[in-house]
């Protein structure tokens, strides 16, 4: 069977990559994308645009919907999509905890799969998977995200993921002096469950994280870099062919491919 797929944000530097990728797959049909700003009628020489997710399904009825936009629309996105039956597969970044849990209600409601996949690089998801691994024996951690500067939210939804999956290894303790100060505001970065998280942001940087563990006399340092968009092309693909096979939310691919 050919997926049909739509692409939300396709101008994107992530949409326009994932729309190659999927052009040039025989296993799926690019129906349509959405793009807030219509400026022309087909995308490319054929492909329909729409500035209404709720009419780019009516017309084009895609089995998928890839998201690649911003953290403003997505929630909305997923929710439209699960109500028509479309299956989202999403790497978008920037959810609240509560839309993530209102997501996975409506995908168990509707018995429909979802997708939310912070980071669909393998090398990353196993970055991710090693650092929980070794939380377990090495507590304390440090968390070193690294973006290009056009990147609009902070930490990275890879570097959430990844102290998300490490605190369900690590022992929760506030990590550092119990007297630390900052001097400056945001000195010691994000504090997740007494972890910290550091966002760096620099022209010239596509995607880069680096978990810290430490202990006594030693470090282990676990790093992982995206030096371009391709890399996430695989773990797209794999999602699109997966997420016909789920009826819940998966959030992170590491339940997938691990
Ligand atoms: N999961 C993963 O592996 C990865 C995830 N990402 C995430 O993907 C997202 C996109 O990243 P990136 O491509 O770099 O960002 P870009 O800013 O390059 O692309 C976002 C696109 O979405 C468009 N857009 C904004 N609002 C809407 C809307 N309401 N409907 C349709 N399109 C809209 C923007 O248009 P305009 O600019 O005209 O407003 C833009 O073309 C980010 O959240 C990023 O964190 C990125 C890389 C990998
Ligand atoms: O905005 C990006 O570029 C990226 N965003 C995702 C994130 O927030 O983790 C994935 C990857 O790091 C690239």
């Amino acid at each position: 069977m050919v997926i049909k797929v739509a692409v939300a944000g396709p101008r994107g530097r992530m949409g326009k990559e994932a729309v190659a990728t999927i052009l040039k797959n025989e296993d799926f049909l690019l129906v349509s994308v959405l793009d807030h700003k219509k400026e022309e009628e087909f995308f490319g020489d054929s492909i329909p645009i729409f500035t209404s997710l709720q009419e780019l399904i009516f017309q084009t009825e895609p089995h998928v919907l890839i998201d690649l936009t911003v953290p403003e629309c997505v929630y909305e996105h997923a929710i439209i999509a699960l109500e028509n039956g479309v299956r989202p597969v999403i790497g978008t970044t920037g959810f609240t905890d509560l839309q993530l849990e209102e997501i996975r209600k409506k995908a168990e409601e509707k018995e429909i799969g979802c997708i939310i996949a912070p980071n669909f690089s393998i090398g990353a998801v196993l970055m991710m998977k090693f650092s929980q691994m070794a939380a377990k024996y090495l507590p304390n951690v440090e968390i070193i995200e690294m973006h290009h500067d056009q990147k609009v939210d902070a930490p990275s939804g890879t570097a959430i993921k990844t102290a998300q999956m490490i605190n369900e290894a690590r022992m929760t303790f506030e990590q550092g002096h119990e007297h630390e100060e900052e001097i400056m505001d945001g000195a010691r970065g994000a504090n997740f469950s007494g972890m910290h998280i550091h966002s760096v942001r620099l022209p010239g940087l596509v995607a880069h994280q680096q978990v810290l563990l430490g202990g006594e006399g030693q470090l282990l340092t676990l790093r992982h870099d995206s030096f371009n968009r391709t890399s996430f092309m695989s773990g797209i693909v794999l999602s699109i062919n997966e997420i016909m096979k789920q009826n819940k939310l998966i959030y992170g691919l590491e339940d997938i491919i691990l």
